[in-house]
């Protein structure tokens, strides 16, 4: 097997949703499973805050999401946790600035995929000299999602990252509604990333629908 190509990385990346157990008013089981009928593209298992899963319930709860998405050929990407990947043979990671060195994980997980967050044109340079198949750029807007989130860029820190060469598939995460994903994409983004936008919603079959619908070019 070898990297996943850029043209088929930005066909995953379109409509990439983001789950914990933290973010689901809903069964996350049944969460997962409307929003892979509404049409999500790729899907990253995020257990992250205070009450956080760890241990053998995380891992647990990561295989169910996982079967979920192998029933229905999408994508699982595990976020931080290498270790937890390689254990469930994930099809990839995603890692933030402030984990592990991403060309380190690149040497442990191989040809899997690896995604990395980046806020400015030196991270995403380094990103991808460390051999990042995507990069997250974000927050785009103010985000209610992540606790510790950086000040939101807007879609123009896309724009910029484009007018820089960085042709490098890209996802715009932070405060991504059907609403504005379409500027997102318009700024240049491959796809768009949520966790809220799908996960609070009370139907998040409708939400990745709208979603869907909103990033056709
Ligand atoms: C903090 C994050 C930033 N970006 C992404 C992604 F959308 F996948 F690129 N995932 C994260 N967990
Ligand atoms: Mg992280």
């Amino acid at each position: 097997m070898e990297r996943i190509s850029r043209e088929m990385m930005r066909k995953w990346l379109s409509v990439y949703f983001i789950l914990g157990s933290q973010n689901c008013k809903k069964d996350p089981l049944t969460v997962l499973t409307e929003a892979i009928d509404g049409g999500i593209t790729l899907f990253q298992f995020r257990e992250k805050g205070k009450n956080a899963y760890t241990g053998e319930k995380k891992r647990h709860f990561a295989t169910k999401l996982q079967s979920i998405c192998r029933e229905h050929n999408i994508p699982f990407i595990v976020n931080d946790d290498v270790q937890l990947a390689m254990e469930l043979d994930a099809d990839g990671v995603h890692i933030g600035q402030e984990d592990e060195k991403a060309d380190i994980v690149r040497r442990k997980i191989g040809h899997k995929i690896l995604g990395v967050s980046a806020h400015n044109l030196k991270e995403a340079r380094e990103a991808i000299a460390a051999g990042a198949d995507y990069i997250g750029v974000g927050p785009i807007f103010p985000t209610s999602s992540k606790d510790d989130a950086k000040e939101a860029q807007g879609p123009s820190i896309i724009r910029s990252l484009r007018e820089s060469g960085i042709q490098t598939p890209i996802v715009a995460i932070g405060g991504i509604t059907p609403e504005n994903a379409k500027e997102v994409i318009h700024a240049g983004a491959d796809g768009v990333s949520v966790i809220s936008a799908i996960a609070s919603s009370e139907s998040p079959f409708e939400a990745a629908r709208e979603l869907v619908k909103s990033v056709k070019k």
